[in-house]
């Protein structure tokens, strides 16, 4: 499969170079930046650290790029994401999106775009998030709304959105397992007098500091007891191969809009 990263700069763009060198079937054959980026014109092996450089240079032009590829990899930021897709849209390619922080408006843009591309879009691209959210969902049916469901998320210092997408996930599967809205019952934040906590309403924490790449528990706080699941990263790796792997899925179906529930059978 010929890739092409975008935001091929960037701790996650770095990584997926990486990646796609060591995936068999997968060639990377074109590498993006935005035009003021200091890396335009470097071989994106050299960027990404690998030990020869791969006669790819950091462009700054999509178009000759996705004419020429089966799909797109983007871990970028939300603006630049819906650029992307309906470009992706146009050239009829697969879209994998890690990109976080995007909102409902963005959401609807890119249901539109999957109209012509295939498109796979997650907070959090590794398996062990994904099951993760299968358990959350399912505890959150178990134990209803007499245990109270606090989501607490810490990232390096360097993220910008919050909360996480990954904790926004999460969050929606609890809201699945309950079936109630996460829109209606999700507070997040809290300052000054709140007074006590409503029942029902699922509650998110945010912690940013260092270098932490992804931690996240969720938290079923009920009267005499205490349930939480956690998942740690311990490399962007796992986000990575998740994203490979979903490209390689997605380059075998019609076009849609996909997350990887269904990449990953869950
Ligand atoms: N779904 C998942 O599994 C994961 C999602 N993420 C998400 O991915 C996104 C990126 O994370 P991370 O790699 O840590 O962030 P970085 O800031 O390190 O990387 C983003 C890169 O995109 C570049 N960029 C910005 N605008 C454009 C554009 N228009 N065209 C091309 N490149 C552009 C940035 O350039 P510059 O720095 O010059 O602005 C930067 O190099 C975030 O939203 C993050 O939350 C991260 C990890 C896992
Ligand atoms: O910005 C990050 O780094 C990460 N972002 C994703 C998120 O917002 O959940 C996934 C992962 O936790 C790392």
């Amino acid at each position: 499969m010929r890739l092409v990263v975008v935001g091929s700069s960037g701790r996650m763009g770095r990584m997926l170079i990486k990646a796609i060198a060591e995936t068999e079937d997968c060639t990377l054959v074109g590498a993006i930046e935005h035009e003021h980026s200091p890396f335009v014109g470097q071989d994106a092996g050299a960027l990404a650290g690998l030990p020869a450089p791969l006669g790819i240079p950091l462009s700054t032009d999509p178009l000759p790029l996705f004419a020429n590829c089966d799909g797109v990899i983007d871990f970028t930021a939300p603006a630049a994401t819906l650029g992307y897709a309906e470009l992706a849209a146009q050239a009829r390619i697969v879209h994998v999106i890690g990109t976080t922080g995007l909102t409902e408006p963005d959401f609807e843009k890119l249901r539109a775009a999957a109209r012509h591309a295939r498109i796979v879009q997650s907070g959090n691209m590794s398996l062990g998030v994904n099951l993760l959210a299968g358990l959350v969902k399912k505890a959150a049916a178990t134990l209803g709304a007499d245990f109270d469901i606090e989501i607490l998320e810490m990232h390096h210092r360097m993220k910008v959105d919050a909360p996480s997408g990954t904790a926004l996930l999460l969050g929606e599967a609890a809201a699945e397992g309950r079936e109630i809205s996460l829109k209606e019952h999700s507070v997040r934040v809290r300052d000054g007098h709140t007074g006590a906590r409503e029942r029902g309403s699922i509650g998110f924490a945010t912690l940013r500091g260092g270098t932490v790449i992804g931690d996240h528990s969720v938290i079923f706080a009920g009267a005499s007891e205490r349930l939480e699941l956690v998942h740690r990263a311990e490399d962007r790796g796992i986000f990575a191969s998740g994203a490979i792997k979903a490209a390689q899925w997605a380059f075998k179906q019609k076009p849609g809009y996909y997350t990887m529930t269904d990449v990953l059978g869950l």
